[in-house]
This record gives structure tokens, C-alpha cells and sequence, in this order.
């Protein structure tokens, strides 16, 4: 597949916008002349193996992670340019790594609430009642309302994962990053998620959202676009159902897949 040809400039509905991004550590390169756009009535999925580069791009659009080369845009800021603590607080993050850094005896609320400040652990911010009833109200949208008053270290991985996306959502973010929010579930808990998820893709108030997965199974319906990375690298980006096809999931995971299609999901098995 060809290189996806990127427009100069970030349009005006670009929420993230890279051009030709590189990023290297010593002699080995991460990503590799990158190009993508992100509009804010998209909702992308990053699907990729092991090892693609799939969470260092999550950094790039999290403003956490300066390209090597190349240019990027976050929320029509150029990284770089700009003091990257005032991006991030427009952004929701949701990752395995924040959830290893959630203190374990922080209640299930004040996980959510605290993200007001951009911090983990509550301590000595002020909330008022109408950051806490929002907090209940996205606890509520994810199914762990009841949950609210537990220790975030007594709960399930499933709940953990429904926990730290309600939290992502708290500022209101005009972006919305999930690094691979169903990993790590059961069935259930799997499909309960991607049901809450299409439901968040079909609000049209809803941020742009870009959710990172190895699995098909794991796009939830409703998902607009598809980016497939390998080795650093675009495989193909664009929507989902022309640019998600046998040929190109084959390319991007190095192996021969039969990939169905029903009812807005995905399911893939080796040839
Ligand atoms: N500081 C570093 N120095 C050298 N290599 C690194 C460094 N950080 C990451 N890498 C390598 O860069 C590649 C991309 O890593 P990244 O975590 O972005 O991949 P990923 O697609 O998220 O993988 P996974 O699906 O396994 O989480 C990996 O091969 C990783 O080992």
C-alpha cells in the first residue's frame, strides 16, 4: 500500500495532525515518517502487532512524546512550539500505564474526579458537587456507579478499565486516547465495553477518539476510520471499511488472515 500522502498544513476540523513523524532512540526507529490527520468528528482505530509503535504514537497524540523529526499537531498546537502542559488537560488518556499508577486504596470516585486537576490520587484539591456528580454521571455511562464509594484496588481488570476511561472522559477532553481498553477483559466484559463504546462513538458530542488495539474483535461499531501500523510504519489509513480488508490486515500482522465482517464487527482467523 502506498504512502498515505499528507496535506501540508492541519485542516480546521484537525484535532491531530502528523507530517512525516519520526521518532528514534539510539540507532533503533520507533516511528517512521508518519503521516496522519484526525478530524474531530472521527473515531479512529491504531491496529497493529507487537512492537508496531502503536503506544509511542499514543504518546505523540498525548502530548507526552516530542517526534525526532517531523511535525506535529495536537488540538491545532504544534509540538514543540507550545508549552505541552497546556494541551494536555484537552486530552483524555486511558492506558495501562496510568492504571499501574492508580494508588490502590484511592476510591473509585476521586480516581475520576482528581482528573480535573491532571493528577492521580486525591489530595488536597477542592471539588465542587458538580465535578462530583459528573464524575458519578460518566461512572454511570461506563456500568460502575455502584462502585463508587470501593477502593479502585479492590476492583476487577474489567472494572479498572471502565473505571480509567469514565476518568478520561472527566475534563471533557476535545480528544480522546484509549490504549487498548478491552485488553485484559472477559467475554462479557469485552462486549459490555464495546457496547458502551459504540454508544460514545454515536454522540455526536463525543470527542474524537483514537482507541489502539491488536485485535479486530476489540473495534468497537461505530468506529469511522483505521489506521494499521507495522514496524514504525503505515500499512494504511483511512476508513474503516475500504481500508480494513484481508489483504491489508495480512500485510500489517505478516500473516495470511481470512477477516469477516457482521454487523459493524470485525473477526479474523489465519488462513
Ligand atoms: N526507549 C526505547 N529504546 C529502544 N527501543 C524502544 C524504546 N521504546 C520502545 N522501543 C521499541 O519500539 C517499538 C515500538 O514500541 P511500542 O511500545 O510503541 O509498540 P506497540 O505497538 O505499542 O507494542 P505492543 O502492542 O506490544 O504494546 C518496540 O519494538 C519497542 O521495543
Amino acid at each position: 500500500m502506498s504512502r498515505v500522502t499528507p496535506s501540508i498544513r492541519p485542516g480546521q476540523a484537525s484535532v491531530l495532525h502528523l507530517w512525516e513523524v519520526t521518532v528514534r532512540r539510539g540507532s533503533t526507529t520507533l516511528l517512521d515518517r508518519i503521516s496522519w490527520n484526525v478530524d474531530a468528528d472521527e473515531r479512529w482505530v491504531v491496529l497493529g502487532p507487537n512492537g508496531a509503535g502503536k503506544t509511542t504514537l499514543l504518546q505523540i497524540a498525548a502530548a507526552t512524546m516530542h517526534p525526532t523529526s517531523g511535525r506535529a499537531h495536537v488540538l491545532g498546537e504544534r509540538l514543540g512550539a507550545v508549552n505541552l502542559a497546556d494541551v494536555r488537560p484537552r486530552i483524555g488518556f486511558s492506558s495501562a500505564a496510568l492504571a499501574t499508577r492508580v494508588p490502590p486504596n484511592e476510591k473509585v470516585r476521586d480516581v475520576v474526579v482528581s482528573a480535573g486537576y491532571g493528577v492521580i490520587g486525591r489530595w488536597r484539591e477542592r471539588y465542587d458537587a458538580m465535578d462530583d456528580d459528573r464524575a458519578l454521571e460518566l461512572l454511570d455511562a461506563f456500568g460502575v456507579a455502584h462502585l463508587a464509594d470501593r477502593l479502585y484496588g479492590t476492583l476487577s481488570e474489567g472494572e479498572r478499565k471502565r473505571t480509567l476511561a469514565a476518568r478520561a472522559l472527566m475534563t471533557d477532553p476535545e480528544l480522546l486516547l484509549l490504549d487498548e481498553p478491552a485488553a485484559g477483559l472477559d467475554l462479557g466484559g469485552r462486549e459490555d465495553l464495546l457496547g458502551r463504546l459504540t454508544r460514545l462513538a454515536a454522540d455526536p458530542l463525543s470527542p474524537a477518539t483514537i482507541l489502539v488495539t491488536h485485535h479486530v474483535e476489540e473495534i468497537p461499531a461505530g468506529f469511522t476510520h483505521v489506521l494499521l501500523v507495522r514496524g514504525g510504519a503505515v500499512v494504511g489509513a483511512g476508513p474503516l471499511g475500504e481500508t480494513l480488508t484481508e489483504q491489508s490486515l495480512s500485510k500489517t500482522f505478516g500473516l495470511g488472515l481470512v477477516l469477516e465482517q457482521r454487523d459493524g464487527r470485525y473477526f479474523a482467523r489465519a488462513r
